[in-house]
């Protein structure tokens, strides 16, 4: 079997992209899907994305880490398949998708920068040393003297597989405060089970985590990962935060075909 596929990144974090439409992607072969997020066998990549129609909306995104299992909303996926959508001629400079957790709206400016908005985050928790909140997949974020002396690939997993978490786990996001206001960031990824370039729903988690701890009082945040600047905005009233919004490049790569 051909297998065309296109490859996309968002601020590093890359992505296999399907044009599943007709349904002929074996959605089940968990094996195939990791055997192509391969960085050696296969592809490469750290999740792999189909867009498949949707009766409600534009289209639908089905999201897989590269371990070869669906997961919850991917921020950096979710912009990508705005640009892949895009390429495919399905829509121009705004659309309505239906992922994992439900519709998001979605705009693509002249430069390919997406702003994609995120749900609502209403529920956070406070521990100690640490705070946890889900922006579509859960997240555990820690302040850090040194992002750069983190070893987020030991360390993130300790904490992702600890019994804080139990058998679903969390993404784990080390974050330190820069004197220009903006936050460095860097974030291991459940289901690649490593540091991954960067994380969209992870600086979203970061950034409202920053705003509720009091750490900046602005409501829209930059933040610096590994793979480039992202840009998460929203709105808080009466402790909920809404109109949250991620916003950053996500470029095409290549394209090919793979042989099944
Ligand atoms: N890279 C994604 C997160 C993808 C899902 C995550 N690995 C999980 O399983 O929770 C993003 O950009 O949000």
């Amino acid at each position: 079997m051909e297998l065309n596929f296109y490859k996309y990144q968002g601020t590093g974090n890359d992505f296999v992209m399907i044009d599943n439409r007709d349904l002929s992607f074996p959605k089940e072969n968990t094996e195939l899907v990791a055997k192509l997020c391969d960085r050696r066998f296969g592809i490469g990549a750290d999740g792999l994305i189909l867009l498949e129609n949707d009766e409600t909306s534009d289209f639908r995104m089905v999201y897989y880490n590269s371990d070869g299992n669906t997961s919850s909303m991917c921020g950096n996926g979710g912009r990508c398949i705005v640009a892949f959508a895009k390429s495919l001629g399905l829509i121009e400079n705004s659309t309505r998708f239906m992922a994992t957790d439900g519709l998001h709206d979605a705009t693509i400016d002249a430069d390919g920068i997406v702003s994609l908005h995120m749900k609502d985050v209403d529920h956070i928790k406070t521990g100690n040393g640490y705070i946890f909140l889900d922006t579509g997949s859960p997240h555990h974020v820690e302040f850090v003297e040194d992002v750069r002396q983190v070893n987020v690939a030991e360390l993130g997993a300790k904490i992702r597989y600890s019994d804080m978490y139990g058998s679903a786990g969390s993404n784990v996001n080390f974050v330190k405060p820069e004197a220009d206001g903006r936050f460095s960031v860097r974030t291991y990824e459940r289901g690649v089970e490593d540091e991954t370039l960067s994380c969209g729903t992870g600086v979203t988690a970061v950034a409202i985590a920053v705003h509720y701890l009091g750490k900046t009082k602005s409501e829209t945040v930059k933040l610096n990962v590994e793979g480039g600047t992202l840009e998460v905005s929203f709105e808080v009233r009466d402790g909920k935060y809404s109109k949250v919004y991620l916003i950053g490049p996500a470029e095409f790569v290549f394209k090919g075909t793979f042989i099944v």
